[in-house]
């Protein structure tokens, strides 16, 4: 997606925020979107990534949303807001800009052309999983999709663009068309867990079948759209088949929430891997590791916690 917005910041500039007066140094866009660009910056030798926004209304809802999820973690080592200012160009026009933590991933599509498409189960639990901690939290993230996922080492998940996030009950405020409930008339776009869940289930079609999702789209007349469809796309995906009852399930609001629904993929999971006697799969490996990393959080944690 591109913005009408011109501003352009070089690398190597020094970004400092006018009420704040912390100083950040610029290194390149990241990336662009409606709502503003993306910098990575540079401050006191750690990466930051500086979200720079034309509507300082549009942004504040964003901040609003990331200061409410900051004060439900309850340690600050997750800590994914940094800093809100302003910033001043030398001809007095000011923008409001939010500092963020840099997620160092790839999108979804990118992690699985990279690593293998036997990945997708393991980030699949683990995205579910992220969208159950934000549910349990209050909130439907809203417009997922492909691009506002970033997938780490390990298969590990990270939501970025919190621009739709909506606290549960109020109407969806941004979404993307081919993810929404609505466009497939499927449901509302009220904020609930199942909106989410509709989401993820077309970027699961997104992800094995793009082109004839896309074809989709294009063949059929809006009142005309259903959630039949995108089940016989999955039916026909190889990839996706094992899924389809899944998805089937997700998309006509048969998950109670998103905790249920990641219990289920995670059984589905363990049937298929013990109903295949092969090598143990490199996901697997990944969930063994990510597994190990959560223990060591955990003791961490429980030590560093208890002095
Ligand atoms: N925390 C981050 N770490 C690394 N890269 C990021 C981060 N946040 C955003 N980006 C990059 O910047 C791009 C644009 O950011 P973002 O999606 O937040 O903008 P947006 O204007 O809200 O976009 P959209 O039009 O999709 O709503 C992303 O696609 C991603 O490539």
């Amino acid at each position: 997606m591109t913005t009408s917005f011109n501003l352009e910041l070089r690398k190597g500039m020094t970004v400092i925020g006018k009420w704040r007066q912390r100083r950040y140094r610029v290194e390149k866009l990241l990336g662009e979107g409606a709502n503003g660009k993306v910098y990575l910056v540079e401050r006191d030798r750690s990466w930051y990534a500086m979200k720079v926004g034309m509507d300082t209304v549009d942004l504040q809802s964003e901040i609003n949303v990331l200061k409410s999820l900051a004060a439900q973690r309850r340690s600050g080592k997750d800590a994914f807001l940094f800093d809100v200012d302003d910033l001043q160009l030398p001809g007095g026009k000011e923008y409001p800009f939010y500092i963020m933590r840099y997620v160092r991933g790839v999108t979804l599509p990118n992690y699985l052309s990279q690593h293998g498409m036997e990945w997708f189960p393991l980030l699949g639990l683990h995205l579910l999983n992220k969208l159950a901690e934000l549910h349990a939290a209050g909130w439907v993230f809203g417009d997922l999709k492909a691009e506002n996922v970033m997938a780490l080492d390990y298969g590990r998940i990270e939501l970025i663009d919190f621009g739709g996030v909506t606290a549960a009950g109020k109407s969806v405020r941004q979404f993307t068309e081919i993810y929404d409930r609505g466009y497939w008339n499927m449901g509302s776009r009220s904020a609930d867990g199942g909106y989410d869940l509709f989401s993820f289930g077309v970027l699961c079609i997104q992800l094995h079948e793009p082109k004839r999702l896309m074809q989709l789209t294009k063949e059929r007349l809006p009142q005309n759209r259903s959630a039949d469809d995108l089940l016989d796309l999955a039916s026909g995906s190889p990839g996706l088949q094992p899924y389809v009852s899944w998805l089937e399930r997700a998309f006509r609001g048969g998950f109670p929430d998103a905790a249920a629904a990641a219990e289920a993929w995670r059984l589905l999971l363990h049937r298929r891997e013990r109903s295949r006697p092969a090598a143990v799969p490199l996901w697997v490996k990944g969930l063994f590791a990510g597994s190990l990393l959560l223990l060591a959080g955990a003791i961490y944690w429980l030590f560093a916690g208890g002095l």
